[in-house]
């Protein structure tokens, strides 16, 4: 069993995650974090945090000499604006002085990180985590809340992918369909894992030359109207094999296990398996990908389904959307309540991205690559990479002749 779980607050020392049921022989570094760590922070919209932060990211278990153990890993990324934020998010107790000052007229800047939050921000977890955890502003919560965290998940996305593409040779490739109104074409050519350096340098993640010129134009119109806006990824996951997950409990499908862990991510609020809600629309005629033999291989004629039938893998390329709202911190600030005089007031508006699709692509791409290996330990066990690797091969000789 693939189990793992992050710690940390976006202003706290570092963040840390800990993953626990992965083989032994899985190779991994520290540079290969850092790299997809990287790729999360690029993207247009992205706030001014993310030029001058870096994630400083180590292992500090179930690694050595670039080798997993088979023991739990853990992994740590530092915040190094952590300087900075040590006073009010100290874990330890501070004294009243260190605190005091931050609203007298002409205060240092630094204090101004110590003021309470007391206008929550419509959109974001502030209000109703202040109401649920007993806080009287809002930093106890948005500390957590921030998608800071996804930098862990994203550390952890990369050695499940590691352990994928080692074992059974599968790459998960993600891209942006859409930011605010401009979209990407239906008929688009999906991008295959050879394209990932071209969709990382593009500022928008997306291939389509005129849908990414007018996805950075609208980040542009948001930007100068002080808004903010939101999109859709879409994650591909190539040679998967087939019957990962199963038909037989609704927890565990494989659609539903990955529908729930792309909910999961900050500001995700639609999933759409294949064609999804397009499907809907269809006469079954025209919905369902027809079985043929090409090349004297069972295929589908067409992958509306994306890739899974009857909540198991079907061996085409897996491919899943995420829909992500607006951001919430609206420059042009929304009306709130502040919550210390019960006065009408707008929200808090401190420096945020404008618009993180294409990063939420990353992050979506790793939430896919640790679902999908969750599946693949839990269908071929193994204890190391060796071990899984001959599990997946007998599995797969095993699939009679006129069925593969
Ligand atoms: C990569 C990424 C970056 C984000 N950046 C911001 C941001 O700068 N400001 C903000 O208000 N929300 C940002 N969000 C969204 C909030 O984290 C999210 O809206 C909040 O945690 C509330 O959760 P909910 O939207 O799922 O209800 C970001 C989300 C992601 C995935
Ligand atoms: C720090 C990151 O993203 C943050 C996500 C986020 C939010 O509210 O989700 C708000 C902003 O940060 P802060 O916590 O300073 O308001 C973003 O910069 C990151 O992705 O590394």
């Amino acid at each position: 069993m693939l189990r793992w779980l992050t710690a940390g607050e976006s202003h706290g020392p570092q963040l840390t995650a800990v993953m626990e049921g992965l083989p032994a022989g899985v190779q991994i570094t520290a540079d290969d974090l850092a790299a997809a760590l990287a790729r999360r922070r690029l993207g247009y919209g992205r706030g001014a945090r993310m030029s001058f932060e870096k994630d400083a990211v180590s292992f500090v278990g179930g690694v050595r000499h670039g080798s997993t153990l088979g023991s739990p890993i853990a992994i740590t990324v530092g915040n190094t604006e952590w300087a900075k934020w040590e006073t009010v998010m100290s874990p330890e107790p501070v004294s009243r002085e260190a605190l005091q000052g931050a609203d007298d007229v002409g205060a240092p800047k630094e204090l101004a990180r110590n003021r309470p939050l007391t206008r929550p921000r419509p959109g974001h977890a502030d209000l109703v985590g202040m109401q649920k955890y007993g806080f009287t502003e809002a930093r106890p919560i948005l500390e957590r809340a921030s998608a800071r965290e996804t930098a862990a998940r994203v550390a952890l996305g990369a050695v499940a992918s590691a352990f994928l593409q080692q074992t059974l040779g599968v790459r998960v490739v993600s891209h942006t369909v859409a930011i605010g109104s401009a979209g990407c074409p239906d008929d688009a050519p999906l991008p295959t894992p050879d394209d990932v350096a071209a969709l990382d340098a593009n500022p928008v993640r997306c291939l389509d030359p005129a849908s990414a010129a007018a996805m950075t134009e609208q980040v542009d119109l948001a930007k100068a109207d002080g808004d903010t806006l939101g999109g859709v990824v879409e994650v591909l996951a190539y040679d998967v094999p087939p019957g990962l997950g199963s038909h037989v409990h609704g927890d565990r499908r494989l659609d539903a296990r990955l529908a729930g862990a792309l909910m999961g991510i900050q500001a995700i609020k639609g999933v759409e398996v294949g064609d999804g809600f397009r499907t809907a629309a269809r006469r079954g005629s025209a919905a369902h990908d027809e079985i043929v033999r090409t090349d004297g291989r069972v295929r589908r004629e067409t992958n509306r389904a994306g890739g899974t039938e009857g909540g198991m893998s079907t061996g085409e390329v897996l491919r899943v959307r995420a829909a992500m709202k607006p951001i919430s911190t609206v420059p042009r600030a929304l009306r709130t309540i502040d919550v210390a005089s019960g006065e009408e007031a707008t929200a808090i508006h401190q420096r945020s991205d404008v618009c993180a699709v294409p990063a939420a692509g990353v992050v979506a791409e790793a939430m896919v690559a640790l679902v999908l290996a969750e599946a693949v330990l839990e269908k071929f066990g193994g204890d190391s990479v060796g071990e899984t690797r001959r599990n997946v091969a007998g599995y797969l000789a095993a699939i009679p002749e006129l069925m593969r």
